[in-house]
């Protein structure tokens, strides 16, 4: 049984004033210390909240990489959720679920030419090992049965769905295209089947 540990207020964002709140919790089963990041409260307002599922991913998180657009992505969602409320469910699932090291080994791969797939492939890993069940299991935690969805993955809609959530709604993020991530984006629409809007 997955339950709230504890609840305490932080600011985040780039000038760290947009109030949230940060949630730990108890019960999660992967022993992963994944969190939630509530904006506006919007677990205890009778609208249905914008949630974004975000997977860890420490080079575009923290320092901003080339490689990808992950770190644009949570300071779009970061912003927008600071404006409209919502919930940020931070997965500790780097990589995709294959782990920060093995991404690493993934890039090495990749800068002799392989697409982001083809390197997971080759080092004997799926295209996505990332499972969100445990996302489902906080999100009822929250009470939150009902939810906007912010992705393009159609993976985070299914499993969800499949785990009881009801979305009403999805919603895009943007593309965020910088020179060194445009051939990973682009792969991600044709291989995986992400619903990208590009400019
Ligand atoms: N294996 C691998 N993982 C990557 C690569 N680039 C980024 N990632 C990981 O991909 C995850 C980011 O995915 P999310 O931000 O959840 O987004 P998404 O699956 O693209 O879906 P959206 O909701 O549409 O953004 C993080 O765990 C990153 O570490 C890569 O080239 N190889
Ligand atoms: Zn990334």
């Amino acid at each position: 049984m997955v339950n709230i540990r504890a609840r305490v207020p932080f600011k985040v964002g780039q000038k760290s004033n947009i109030p949230a709140d940060l949630l730990s919790f108890n019960g999660l089963e992967s022993g992963k210390e994944h969190v939630a990041v509530i904006f506006q409260a919007a677990d205890t307002k009778p609208a249905v909240p914008l949630v974004r599922m975000h997977s860890e991913c420490l080079t575009g998180d923290v320092f901003h990489s080339s490689r990808c657009d992950c770190g644009e992505q949570l300071d779009e969602t970061i912003e927008k959720m600071g404006e409209m409320g919502g919930v940020i469910l931070y997965l500790r699932q780097e990589g995709r679920g294959i782990g920060l090291y093995n991404k690493i080994d993934a890039y090495e791969l990749q800068s002799k030419g392989m697409n982001t797939y083809e390197a997971n492939n080759h080092l004997g890993f799926g295209d996505d090992l990332r499972d969100f069940t445990e996302a489902a299991l906080m999100l009822k935690a929250l009470g939150l049965n009902e939810i906007r969805l912010v992705t393009n993955n159609p993976k985070k809609i299914r499993e969800l769905e499949e785990n009881g959530i009801i979305i009403t709604e999805v919603v895009g993020t943007k593309a965020h295209v910088k020179d060194g991530n445009e051939s990973y984006l682009k792969t991600k629409a044709s291989h995986g089947k992400h619903r990208f809007h590009f400019d």
